[in-house]
Protein backbone atom coordinates (compact mmCIF):
# COMPACT_ATOMS: atom_id res chain seq x y z
CA UNK A 1 0.00 0.00 0.00
CA UNK A 2 1.19 3.87 -0.63
CA UNK A 3 1.80 6.27 2.11
CA UNK A 4 1.03 9.57 1.86
CA UNK A 5 2.66 12.51 4.74
CA UNK A 6 1.07 15.85 4.48
CA UNK A 7 2.38 18.75 6.53
CA UNK A 8 2.55 16.45 9.08
CA UNK A 9 4.62 18.33 12.49
CA UNK A 10 5.56 17.76 16.13
CA UNK A 11 6.67 19.95 19.13
CA UNK A 12 8.44 19.17 22.32
CA UNK A 13 8.51 22.59 24.17
CA UNK A 14 10.55 24.34 21.98
CA UNK A 15 12.35 21.55 19.71
CA UNK A 16 10.61 20.94 16.30
CA UNK A 17 11.22 16.86 15.78
CA UNK A 18 8.69 17.68 12.42
CA UNK A 19 8.02 20.46 10.89
CA UNK A 20 5.91 20.50 8.28
CA UNK A 21 7.10 17.21 6.65
CA UNK A 22 6.00 16.10 3.46
CA UNK A 23 6.81 12.57 1.86
CA UNK A 24 5.05 10.12 -0.69
CA UNK A 25 6.33 6.16 -0.58
CA UNK A 26 5.33 4.42 -3.05
CA UNK A 27 4.02 0.96 -3.19
CA UNK A 28 6.32 -1.63 -2.57
CA UNK A 29 8.98 0.66 -2.54
CA UNK A 30 11.75 1.00 0.81
CA UNK A 31 12.39 3.92 2.05
CA UNK A 32 15.46 4.95 4.28
CA UNK A 33 15.43 7.79 6.14
CA UNK A 34 18.51 9.06 7.24
CA UNK A 35 19.83 11.88 8.85
CA UNK A 36 22.08 12.75 12.39
CA UNK A 37 20.87 12.60 16.02
CA UNK A 38 17.85 14.04 17.02
CA UNK A 39 16.70 15.05 13.11
CA UNK A 40 13.55 13.69 13.96
CA UNK A 41 13.82 10.03 12.15
CA UNK A 42 12.52 8.07 15.15
CA UNK A 43 9.82 10.42 15.85
CA UNK A 44 8.42 10.30 11.97
CA UNK A 45 8.33 6.55 12.03
CA UNK A 46 6.54 6.88 15.78
CA UNK A 47 4.18 9.16 14.36
CA UNK A 48 3.61 6.58 11.08
CA UNK A 49 2.90 3.56 13.37
CA UNK A 50 0.45 5.52 15.38
CA UNK A 51 2.86 5.57 18.88
CA UNK A 52 2.86 9.30 19.07
CA UNK A 53 -0.01 11.91 17.76
CA UNK A 54 1.51 14.76 15.28
CA UNK A 55 0.59 18.30 16.39
CA UNK A 56 -0.79 18.78 12.79
CA UNK A 57 -0.69 17.23 9.44
CA UNK A 58 -2.21 13.96 8.03
CA UNK A 59 -0.41 10.18 7.67
CA UNK A 60 -2.61 8.34 4.44
CA UNK A 61 -2.29 4.92 4.24
CA UNK A 62 -3.27 4.26 0.17
CA UNK A 63 -6.67 7.22 0.71
CA UNK A 64 -7.33 6.63 4.03
CA UNK A 65 -6.58 8.78 6.51
CA UNK A 66 -4.70 7.05 9.04
CA UNK A 67 -3.86 9.90 11.43
CA UNK A 68 -6.44 9.43 14.44
CA UNK A 69 -5.78 5.11 14.02
CA UNK A 70 -4.80 3.18 17.06
CA UNK A 71 -1.55 1.22 16.14
CA UNK A 72 -3.34 -2.01 15.74
CA UNK A 73 -6.29 0.07 13.72
CA UNK A 74 -2.95 0.68 10.95
CA UNK A 75 -2.28 -3.19 11.22
CA UNK A 76 1.80 -1.58 10.57
CA UNK A 77 4.72 -4.18 11.36
CA UNK A 78 6.90 -2.34 13.64
CA UNK A 79 10.69 -3.48 14.23
CA UNK A 80 12.88 -1.80 17.29
CA UNK A 81 16.26 -1.59 17.45
CA UNK A 82 16.37 -3.64 20.67
CA UNK A 83 15.16 -6.58 20.31
CA UNK A 84 11.48 -6.73 21.33
CA UNK A 85 10.52 -10.55 21.99
CA UNK A 86 8.51 -11.86 24.24
CA UNK A 87 11.33 -13.85 26.39
CA UNK A 88 8.81 -16.65 28.35
CA UNK A 89 7.17 -17.59 24.16
CA UNK A 90 9.16 -19.48 22.27
CA UNK A 91 9.91 -18.07 18.32
CA UNK A 92 6.67 -20.17 17.08
CA UNK A 93 4.64 -17.97 19.69
CA UNK A 94 6.46 -14.93 19.50
CA UNK A 95 5.82 -14.84 15.33
CA UNK A 96 1.94 -15.91 15.93
CA UNK A 97 1.32 -13.20 18.16
CA UNK A 98 0.00 -10.86 16.28
CA UNK A 99 -2.68 -13.11 14.90
CA UNK A 100 -3.31 -14.76 18.16
CA UNK A 101 -4.14 -11.88 19.52
CA UNK A 102 -6.70 -10.61 16.83
CA UNK A 103 -10.15 -10.16 17.92
CA UNK A 104 -11.84 -13.50 17.57
CA UNK A 105 -14.17 -12.76 13.66
CA UNK A 106 -10.66 -11.78 12.32
CA UNK A 107 -8.34 -14.14 14.69
CA UNK A 108 -7.32 -17.25 11.60
CA UNK A 109 -7.93 -20.61 12.90
CA UNK A 110 -4.78 -22.57 14.42
CA UNK A 111 -3.90 -24.69 11.22
CA UNK A 112 -4.19 -21.54 9.46
CA UNK A 113 -1.47 -19.25 12.25
CA UNK A 114 0.99 -22.64 12.19
CA UNK A 115 1.10 -22.96 8.61
CA UNK A 116 1.39 -18.93 8.13
CA UNK A 117 4.12 -18.78 10.94
CA UNK A 118 5.97 -22.13 9.15
CA UNK A 119 6.26 -20.04 5.75
CA UNK A 120 7.73 -16.86 8.03
CA UNK A 121 10.68 -18.99 9.81
CA UNK A 122 11.16 -20.02 6.21
CA UNK A 123 11.63 -16.66 4.87
CA UNK A 124 13.62 -15.60 7.27
CA UNK A 125 15.82 -18.74 7.14
CA UNK A 126 15.24 -20.04 10.39
CA UNK A 127 13.05 -23.25 9.81
CA UNK A 128 14.93 -24.86 12.59
CA UNK A 129 14.53 -22.61 15.29
CA UNK A 130 10.42 -22.58 15.89
CA UNK A 131 11.26 -24.12 19.28
CA UNK A 132 13.84 -22.27 20.42
CA UNK A 133 13.22 -19.38 23.65
CA UNK A 134 14.99 -15.85 22.69
CA UNK A 135 17.54 -16.41 24.61
CA UNK A 136 18.72 -19.47 22.46
CA UNK A 137 19.22 -16.88 19.60
CA UNK A 138 22.20 -14.51 18.45
CA UNK A 139 20.90 -10.60 17.90
CA UNK A 140 21.07 -10.88 14.10
CA UNK A 141 18.71 -14.00 14.62
CA UNK A 142 16.71 -11.94 17.17
CA UNK A 143 16.51 -9.24 14.48
CA UNK A 144 15.23 -12.18 11.68
CA UNK A 145 12.55 -13.32 14.21
CA UNK A 146 11.24 -9.66 14.92
CA UNK A 147 10.86 -9.16 11.23
CA UNK A 148 9.11 -12.23 10.88
CA UNK A 149 6.82 -11.56 13.45
CA UNK A 150 6.14 -8.05 11.92
CA UNK A 151 5.45 -9.61 8.93
CA UNK A 152 3.00 -12.26 10.59
CA UNK A 153 0.58 -9.68 10.28
CA UNK A 154 0.34 -8.92 6.65
CA UNK A 155 1.59 -5.36 7.70
CA UNK A 156 -0.03 -2.04 5.29
CA UNK A 157 3.62 -1.05 5.70
CA UNK A 158 6.58 -2.21 7.52
CA UNK A 159 7.98 0.31 9.85
CA UNK A 160 11.96 -0.45 10.98
CA UNK A 161 13.95 1.58 13.64
CA UNK A 162 17.87 1.06 13.11
CA UNK A 163 16.80 -2.99 13.42
CA UNK A 164 20.53 -3.72 12.77
CA UNK A 165 21.84 -0.94 15.05
CA UNK A 166 22.81 -2.65 18.10
CA UNK A 167 24.90 -5.19 16.02
CA UNK A 168 28.68 -6.18 15.20
CA UNK A 169 29.70 -4.28 11.67
CA UNK A 170 30.00 -7.61 9.94
CA UNK A 171 26.63 -8.86 10.73
CA UNK A 172 25.28 -5.45 10.27
CA UNK A 173 26.05 -5.28 6.53
CA UNK A 174 25.12 -9.84 6.11
CA UNK A 175 21.85 -8.47 7.53
CA UNK A 176 21.05 -5.26 5.52
CA UNK A 177 21.60 -7.42 2.10
CA UNK A 178 19.52 -10.13 3.22
CA UNK A 179 16.31 -7.45 4.25
CA UNK A 180 17.35 -6.38 0.35
CA UNK A 181 16.97 -10.07 -0.12
CA UNK A 182 13.79 -10.79 1.80
CA UNK A 183 12.15 -7.44 0.54
CA UNK A 184 12.79 -8.18 -3.30
CA UNK A 185 10.46 -11.48 -2.69
CA UNK A 186 7.59 -9.72 -0.16
CA UNK A 187 7.18 -6.34 -1.66
CA UNK A 188 6.41 -4.85 1.26
CA UNK A 189 6.59 -1.14 1.22
CA UNK A 190 9.19 -0.74 3.87
CA UNK A 191 10.16 2.63 6.04
CA UNK A 192 13.96 2.18 7.37
CA UNK A 193 15.23 4.63 10.13
CA UNK A 194 19.31 4.62 9.90
CA UNK A 195 22.06 7.07 10.50
CA UNK A 196 24.22 4.95 8.79
CA UNK A 197 24.54 6.94 5.52
CA UNK A 198 26.54 3.26 3.70
CA UNK A 199 23.32 0.79 4.81
CA UNK A 200 20.52 3.93 3.42
CA UNK A 201 22.48 3.55 0.00
CA UNK A 202 23.36 0.10 -0.30
CA UNK A 203 19.40 -0.80 1.17
CA UNK A 204 16.72 1.64 -0.12
CA UNK A 205 15.18 2.36 -3.72
CA UNK A 206 15.16 6.13 -2.14
CA UNK A 207 16.94 8.16 0.71
CA UNK A 208 15.18 11.03 2.63
CA UNK A 209 17.85 12.98 4.40
CA UNK A 210 16.52 15.07 7.51
CA UNK A 211 17.62 17.63 9.47
CA UNK A 212 16.12 19.25 12.31
CA UNK A 213 12.67 17.83 11.20
CA UNK A 214 12.70 18.73 7.82
CA UNK A 215 13.38 16.92 4.98
CA UNK A 216 16.50 18.37 2.83
CA UNK A 217 16.52 16.10 0.26
CA UNK A 218 14.58 12.65 -1.51
CA UNK A 219 16.22 11.02 -3.97
CA UNK A 220 17.52 7.72 -5.14
CA UNK A 221 21.08 6.65 -3.54
CA UNK A 222 22.72 7.94 -6.72
CA UNK A 223 21.25 11.04 -6.69
CA UNK A 224 21.29 11.96 -3.13
CA UNK A 225 25.45 10.76 -3.87
CA UNK A 226 26.39 12.15 -6.88
CA UNK A 227 23.71 15.42 -6.88
CA UNK A 228 23.70 16.49 -3.05
CA UNK A 229 21.06 19.13 -2.93
CA UNK A 230 23.05 21.20 0.37
CA UNK A 231 25.93 21.45 1.96
CA UNK A 232 24.64 19.50 4.61
CA UNK A 233 23.92 16.36 2.35
CA UNK A 234 26.86 16.75 0.62
CA UNK A 235 29.26 16.39 3.88
CA UNK A 236 26.75 13.94 5.44
CA UNK A 237 26.45 11.39 2.82
CA UNK A 238 30.21 10.19 2.38
CA UNK A 239 33.49 11.54 2.85
CA UNK A 240 33.86 15.82 1.51
CA UNK A 241 35.57 18.72 1.94
CA UNK A 242 34.53 22.04 1.82
CA UNK A 243 36.79 24.95 0.42
CA UNK A 244 36.43 28.96 1.12
CA UNK A 245 35.88 30.93 -1.68
CA UNK A 246 33.69 33.69 -3.40
CA UNK A 247 31.27 33.91 -5.97
CA UNK A 248 31.51 36.48 -8.48
CA UNK A 249 29.50 37.14 -11.22
CA UNK A 250 29.50 33.12 -12.03
CA UNK A 251 33.06 32.69 -10.77
CA UNK A 252 33.97 30.61 -7.74
CA UNK A 253 37.17 31.88 -6.94
CA UNK A 254 39.49 31.07 -4.20
CA UNK A 255 43.56 30.35 -3.39
CA UNK A 256 44.20 34.12 -4.30
CA UNK A 257 42.89 33.75 -7.91
CA UNK A 258 44.58 30.86 -8.34
CA UNK A 259 41.72 28.60 -8.59
CA UNK A 260 38.91 30.03 -10.51
CA UNK A 261 35.56 27.45 -11.79
CA UNK A 262 32.14 28.34 -13.62
CA UNK A 263 29.37 28.79 -10.62
CA UNK A 264 26.58 30.35 -12.45
CA UNK A 265 23.44 29.46 -10.52
CA UNK A 266 25.30 30.85 -7.42
CA UNK A 267 24.93 34.13 -5.52
CA UNK A 268 27.64 36.03 -5.86
CA UNK A 269 29.20 36.42 -2.17
CA UNK A 270 31.25 34.07 0.07
CA UNK A 271 30.90 30.52 -0.77
CA UNK A 272 32.12 27.03 -0.43
CA UNK A 273 33.21 24.43 -3.02
CA UNK A 274 32.76 20.77 -2.22
CA UNK A 275 34.38 17.97 -3.49
CA UNK A 276 35.17 14.04 -2.68
CA UNK A 277 38.16 13.34 -2.07
CA UNK A 278 38.30 10.71 -5.06
CA UNK A 279 37.06 13.41 -7.17
CA UNK A 280 40.22 15.28 -7.01
CA UNK A 281 42.43 14.71 -10.01
CA UNK A 282 46.42 14.94 -9.49
CA UNK A 283 47.53 16.64 -12.87
CA UNK A 284 51.42 15.86 -13.57
CA UNK A 285 51.95 18.76 -15.49
CA UNK A 286 51.89 22.43 -13.84
CA UNK A 287 48.84 23.49 -15.09
CA UNK A 288 45.30 23.21 -12.68
CA UNK A 289 45.39 25.36 -9.34
CA UNK A 290 48.25 23.62 -7.07
CA UNK A 291 48.36 22.93 -3.20
CA UNK A 292 50.81 22.19 -0.65
CA UNK A 293 51.31 18.51 0.67
CA UNK A 294 50.42 18.52 4.39
CA UNK A 295 50.87 14.98 5.65
CA UNK A 296 50.83 11.64 3.51
CA UNK A 297 48.34 8.73 5.24
CA UNK A 298 48.68 5.21 3.89
CA UNK A 299 45.82 3.20 4.75
CA UNK A 300 44.72 0.00 4.12
CA UNK A 301 43.38 0.49 0.18
CA UNK A 302 44.59 3.96 -0.38
CA UNK A 303 46.68 6.57 -0.12
CA UNK A 304 44.90 9.96 1.34
CA UNK A 305 47.16 13.30 0.72
CA UNK A 306 46.50 16.51 3.30
CA UNK A 307 46.63 19.27 1.46
CA UNK A 308 46.59 23.01 2.02
CA UNK A 309 45.26 25.55 -0.32
CA UNK A 310 47.29 29.01 0.16
CA UNK A 311 45.49 31.55 2.85
CA UNK A 312 43.77 28.79 4.33
CA UNK A 313 43.72 27.11 7.34
CA UNK A 314 41.76 24.37 6.90
CA UNK A 315 43.54 21.60 5.13
CA UNK A 316 41.70 19.01 2.75
CA UNK A 317 42.19 15.75 1.32
CA UNK A 318 42.90 13.85 -1.59
CA UNK A 319 42.36 10.22 -2.69
CA UNK A 320 45.51 9.22 -4.81
CA UNK A 321 44.94 6.13 -6.86
CA UNK A 322 48.58 5.08 -6.59
CA UNK A 323 49.99 2.42 -8.83
CA UNK A 324 52.94 0.36 -7.59
CA UNK A 325 55.93 2.41 -8.30
CA UNK A 326 54.81 5.75 -7.91
CA UNK A 327 56.83 8.20 -6.43
CA UNK A 328 54.58 9.83 -3.73
CA UNK A 329 55.01 13.34 -2.78
CA UNK A 330 57.06 15.08 0.03
CA UNK A 331 55.60 16.63 1.93
CA UNK A 332 56.32 20.68 1.71
CA UNK A 333 55.75 20.43 -2.02
CA UNK A 334 53.18 21.31 -4.48
CA UNK A 335 50.98 19.14 -6.29
CA UNK A 336 48.64 20.54 -9.56
CA UNK A 337 45.25 19.70 -9.25
CA UNK A 338 41.69 19.51 -11.13
CA UNK A 339 38.20 19.05 -9.56
CA UNK A 340 36.53 16.58 -11.22
CA UNK A 341 32.79 16.47 -9.73
CA UNK A 342 32.60 19.48 -7.68
CA UNK A 343 29.19 21.71 -6.29
CA UNK A 344 29.45 25.18 -5.23
CA UNK A 345 27.34 26.17 -2.54
CA UNK A 346 26.41 29.45 -0.74
CA UNK A 347 28.50 29.72 2.98
CA UNK A 348 25.95 28.92 5.56
CA UNK A 349 25.03 32.42 7.17
CA UNK A 350 25.57 32.20 11.29
N1 LIG B 1 9.79 12.43 24.40
C1 LIG B 1 10.51 13.50 24.05
N2 LIG B 1 10.57 14.60 24.83
C2 LIG B 1 11.26 15.69 24.46
N3 LIG B 1 11.98 15.79 23.32
C3 LIG B 1 11.98 14.71 22.50
C4 LIG B 1 11.26 13.52 22.83
N4 LIG B 1 11.45 12.64 21.83
C5 LIG B 1 12.25 13.24 20.92
N5 LIG B 1 12.58 14.49 21.32
C6 LIG B 1 13.41 15.46 20.58
O1 LIG B 1 12.94 15.55 19.25
C7 LIG B 1 14.02 15.61 18.34
C8 LIG B 1 13.93 14.47 17.33
O2 LIG B 1 14.15 13.24 18.01
P1 LIG B 1 14.15 11.82 17.27
O3 LIG B 1 14.29 10.77 18.33
O4 LIG B 1 13.01 11.74 16.35
O5 LIG B 1 15.49 11.93 16.42
P2 LIG B 1 16.29 10.79 15.65
O6 LIG B 1 16.67 11.38 14.35
O7 LIG B 1 15.51 9.53 15.62
O8 LIG B 1 17.57 10.63 16.57
P3 LIG B 1 18.44 9.32 16.97
O9 LIG B 1 19.18 8.92 15.72
O10 LIG B 1 19.35 9.84 18.02
O11 LIG B 1 17.47 8.29 17.44
C9 LIG B 1 15.28 15.62 19.17
O12 LIG B 1 15.70 16.94 19.35
C10 LIG B 1 14.85 14.99 20.48
O13 LIG B 1 15.63 15.45 21.55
Amino acid sequence: MDLKIRQLSKHYANVAALDAVDLDVASGELVALLGPSGSGKTTLLRVIAGLLSPDSGRVLFGEDDATRLSLRERNVGFVFQHYALFKHMTVAENIAFGLRSRPRRRRPDKTTIARRVEELLKLVQLQEFGGRYPEQLSGGQKQRIALARALAIDPTVLLLDEPFGALDAKVRVELRRWLRRLHEQTGQTTLFVTHDQEEALELADRVVVLKDGRIEQVGTPDEIYREPASAFVFDFIGRANALEGRVDSGTFVADGQALRLPAEHVVDGAAQLYVRPHDLAVLHAETGWSAEVVAVHRRADRITLELRLHGQAKPFELDWPIAPDDVLPEIGSRIGLEPQRYRIFPAART
